[in-house]
């Protein structure tokens, strides 16, 4: 079982992952990306959908066309965990892949 984060792991945290924010609604963390077409759009959501199946720990996410909505929050503690954090960086890699 995860173990949701105290409020200074998640300071420290998001101080290195600027492209985060916290939800207004939830403990848990946002991302927009906007890709230049739904094709790269869906290429960029296939390399996460490996690295969450890989991590054991999935996105909620909406797409329309090239804009990837992404919430990570860990469903098992109702908040943020370590592995949101390991995941936001996984993600944060492969935007930088593709010019984000
Ligand atoms: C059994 C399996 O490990 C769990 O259901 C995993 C799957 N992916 C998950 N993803 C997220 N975001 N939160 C979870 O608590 C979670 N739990």
């Amino acid at each position: 079982m995860r173990q949701k984060l105290s409020d200074e792991a998640k300071a420290l945290a998001l101080a290195t992952l600027p492209n985060w924010h916290l939800s207004a609604e939830r403990d848990a963390i946002e991302r927009r990306l906007v890709l230049k077409d739904f094709s790269q759009a869906f290429a960029f959501m296939t390399r996460v959908a490996i690295a969450a199946e890989q991590l054991d720990h999935h996105p909620e996410w909406f797409n329309v066309y090239r804009t990837v909505d992404i919430l990570l929050s860990t469903h098992d503690v109702d908040g943020l965990s370590d592995l949101d954090i390991a995941l936001a960086r996984r993600i944060d890699a492969f935007a930088a892949d593709f010019g984000l």
